[in-house]
């Protein structure tokens, strides 16, 4: 196995380029791919996750040109039918095209097979199955019922019916469904059963659905609906922004590591939640500035604070905000992140387990995790990453505490950030 020794690096500032949004890429795509008219999608995320959109929308026949050696590409529209009526896809541990996908072949009167990583058969998806079978949808298990691997035949759909779906697990279902439900022509109407979660990430998609000419009402968070007739239609141009999740990294190292650090491609302007994580580094004690296209985080002289907030609206930000905590005076405790068991890995423990390897004193609840660093951290802890890009991300902030650090399989973070660990060494120490 592959390690990463991380030198200690008490000091570190400059300014990067974040690459681009995970969650906006592939709803990009999928909606770009599913308009009428062609979409130039400008500064596209280079990564695992993308490469799987980008490579099941071509076996489905999606004509997609790169432009030059640049990341725009020009998505041909197939107008709301995919051309190809069979294939297989293989999908990684990619939620983002995992659940779209599923909606939207649910509805395209063909056989798809989907699968993807072990991880990937042990992440729920039950619940948007459930939801699509109300509308008539034809979906198999393959493996076990309420995971992945799915199959899917052809079906007479029937959105024009209340679709209940429930939104405790993985806002994913809701996002799916609402991208795919338009493609019947039907009056549509989504009712979220119980608690939603991770809620930013619905308004992302609802505001690139609007750029692609499809209006959505909803009610609260309860009820969504959608007008019938309305199909998508290309915007001609779309812009990816930087990635706000990636983004917490390096305003967690300008926090911590007295800054200031700055990143662009995100700031006031931003669609994606994950910007709120700059108001928690806040209430840390950072000083935070920002742009309209730029956030800057430095240190405070007298050190972070500890803090007990629920971080449900930001659940991938929050892990940075687990591994900062080591850097606090007190006891941190993150609240409502229940969805960490079901992502990458099991979050929660893994967080714990490895929190505890640099000596911290971890609390691990079914839905909370309480951090209290040690005295001094234990210097060259081995840290497993799970094949979970955040893992190995968040945990390289061990380093700018003055402590070194090794992380194991450090290339797991190709799934949303491939030169990670290249443009954190960039910063100047
Ligand atoms: O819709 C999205 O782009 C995402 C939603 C979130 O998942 P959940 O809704 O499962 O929390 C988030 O963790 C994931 O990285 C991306
Ligand atoms: C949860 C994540 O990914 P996915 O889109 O596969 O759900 C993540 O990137 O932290």
């Amino acid at each position: 196995m592959e390690q990463l020794l991380l030198s200690p690096s008490p000091r570190l500032s400059g300014t990067i380029r974040l690459p681009g949004s995970k969650s906006i890429s592939n709803r990009t795509l999928l909606l770009a791919a599913l308009a009428q008219g062609k979409t130039l999608v400008r500064e596209l995320l280079d990564s695992d996750d993308i490469r799987h959109m980008l490579g099941a929308l071509r076996l489905l026949g999606v004509t997609i040109e790169q432009v030059g050696n640049s990341r725009d590409f020009v998505v041909h529209g197939v107008g709301g039918a995919f051309p190809v009526k069979q294939a297989e896809l293989f999908l990684g541990n990619a939620g983002t095209a995992f659940r779209p996908l599923t909606a939207a072949l649910a509805l395209m009167q063909g056989e798809y097979q989907l699968s993807g990583v072990a991880r990937m058969h042990e992440r729920p998806i039950g619940d948007l199955v459930d939801a699509l079978r109300v509308a008539g949808a034809d979906i198999r298990y393959l493996g076990n019922a309420g995971f992945p691997p799915l199959a899917i035949a052809p079906a007479t759909i029937d959105a024009g019916r209340v679709i209940p779906v429930k939104g405790n697990v993985s806002s994913q279902f809701l996002t799916a469904l609402l991208m795919a439900l338009p493609l019947t022509g039907e009056a549509v109407t989504i009712e979220v059963v119980g608690e939603l979660i991770s809620k930013p990430y619905i308004e992302i998609t609802l505001n690139l659905m609007a750029r692609f000419g499809v209006k959505v009402e909803r009610q609260g968070w309860q009820r969504f609906t959608i007008a019938a007739g309305q199909s998508y239609l290309s915007p001609g141009e779309i812009h990816v922004e930087g990635d706000a999740s990636s983004a917490s990294y390096f305003l967690a190292a300008g926090a911590i590591a007295g800054g200031p650090v700055r990143v662009e491609g995100v700031g006031r302007d931003s669609i994606q939640g994950d910007v709120k994580f700059a108001d928690t580094l806040r209430q840390m004690g950072a000083t935070i500035s920002m742009g309209d296209n730029w956030i800057e985080a430095s240190a405070p002289a007298g050190g972070l604070k500890a803090l007990d907030v629920d971080l449900n609206h930001i659940p991938d930000a929050a892990m940075t905000i687990a591994v900062a905590a080591l850097a606090a005076g007190g006891t941190t405790t993150i609240r409502n992140v229940e969805s960490w068991r079901v992502k990458e890995t099991d979050r929660l423990s893994a967080m714990a387990t490895e929190l505890r390897k640099v000596g911290a004193t971890v609390e691990e609840g079914r839905d909370y995790i309480r951090i209290t660093p040690p005295a001094a951290l234990t210097p060259n802890a081995e840290i497993d990453t799970y094949d979970d890009h955040r893992m190995a991300m968040c945990f390289s902030l061990v380093a700018l505490m003055g402590t070194p650090v090794v992380i194991n399989d450090p290339k797991c973070v190709a799934k949303t950030f491939p030169d990670y660990f290249e443009v954190l060494a960039s910063l100047t120490r």
